[in-house]
């Protein structure tokens, strides 16, 4: 493991203990029965945790990292749509016209694409829609379904490429990160991931993506089976990416432990990001402590990456777009879960004939 990976999972610490306990503390004292905002009160603790200080907190500035890039697995058929789309995609995002924009508006968050290794001749700059960088690792993964997507030394310069976003968006004021996905293909070594960290079966976790036929699906099945196969009983985070994962999974993977080492609470998107995650809790797995849920998307294997990461979404509504869309949905939630412990009176207040 190279230098700056090392130091930032050396510096992921559990969430704060003390800060959760005063956090539970406070929202029994709220004016209102016990457990009667639900998950909002437990999210309120895990943001305490997270900052170490109850209350905590209020998110303001949230930041939505869109990580891309293709996929060599396109050649075996897995999915309808050409490669070139994620290029196109990348320009209508710095324009400001995809899902993710619309959603990001809604949210007040800001949006940055980054290259992990799309094909297309991805220009850095800024557009009405999004910041564009370049942290190309290559143009597009090889073919999973003949050998590693990618070389050891590839899988950590992308994951290290991810720490560094995370890192420039918390140090440009950012307090709440969000991941998105571009990539076509890109379904295909999410499912394999999860498949190979979960110890689940390819059949459970393989999905329809975009929308394939049975005959397809049974394609990319076997495609995703006969990758996860070459994975040794002994492989670590880092080798499990590199053989069947792709550059933005490997990005978003690092922008988790990037935003985990500096404390930041981070929400995960769909399949892509659950797959992402299960990479960054295999690295790391204190990261969990800083991940929340935003939804879970319809694909599949998403279910069983959020069971095994042990995380509950806040939403579900059967998205399965990516590009970060459910995450940024779930902002608003994380943000008001902050402001219930810091604005809400308590009941002894209120008993009292106060506030
Ligand atoms: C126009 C378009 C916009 C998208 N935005 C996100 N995705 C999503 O779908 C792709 C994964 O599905 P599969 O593995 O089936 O190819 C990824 O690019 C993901 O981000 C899109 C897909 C399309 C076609
Ligand atoms: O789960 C997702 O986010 C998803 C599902 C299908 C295609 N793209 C993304």
């Amino acid at each position: 493991m190279s230098e700056v990976l090392s130091s930032t999972v050396a510096s992921i610490q559990p969430i704060d203990a003390e800060a959760v306990a005063a956090a539970e503390a406070a929202q029994a004292g709220l004016a209102k029965p016990a457990g009667a905002l639900g998950v909002l009160e437990t999210l309120s603790l895990q943001l305490s945790g997270i900052a170490g200080t109850c209350p905590p907190p209020v998110p303001v500035k949230p930041a939505v990292g869109v990580f891309a890039g293709d996929h060599g697995v396109l050649a075996q058929g897995v999915t309808p749509w050409p490669s070139d789309i994620t290029f196109v995609m990348c320009n209508v995002f710095q324009a400001g016209g995809a899902g993710i924009n619309v959603l990001a508006r809604a949210a007040g968050a800001s949006v940055t694409v980054v290259d992990m290794g799309v094909a297309g001749p991805f220009t850095e700059g800024t557009g009405a829609g999004a910041t564009l960088v370049s942290k190309k690792v290559r143009p597009g993964t090889s073919d999973l379904a003949k050998g590693a997507a990618m070389s050891r030394d590839e899988a950590v310069q992308a994951l290290e490429a991810g720490i560094a976003v995370a890192q420039q968006l918390i140090d440009d004021g950012a307090d709440l990160l969000i991941t998105g996905d571009m990539g076509i293909g890109n379904t295909t070594p999410s499912a394999a991931l999860i498949a190979a960290l979960t110890g689940t079966p390819a059949d459970v976790v393989t999905g329809r993506g975009t929308g394939i036929d049975d005959d397809t699906l049974a394609l990319k099945t076997s495609v995703v089976a006969g990758a996860v196969e070459r994975i040794a009983p002994d492989a670590d985070g880092v080798d499990v990416l590199a053989e069947v994962g792709g550059f933005e999974h490997a990005g978003i993977a690092g922008f988790v432990l990037g935003a985990a080492a500096r404390r930041v609470p981070v929400i995960l998107d769909g399949v892509i990001a659950g797959s992402a995650a299960l990479v960054a809790q295999k690295i790391a797995p204190e990261v969990v402590g800083y991940c929340i849920a935003g939804h879970r998307s319809f694909e599949p294997g998403h279910r069983i990456a959020l069971e095994a990461l042990g995380l509950r979404p806040l939403l579900e509504l059967d998205l399965r777009l990516g590009e970060g869309t459910g995450a940024a949905l779930a902002a608003p939630i994380v943000q008001a879960s902050a402001r219930v412990l810091t604005e809400m009176a308590t009941l002894e207040s209120v008993m009292a004939g106060g506030e």
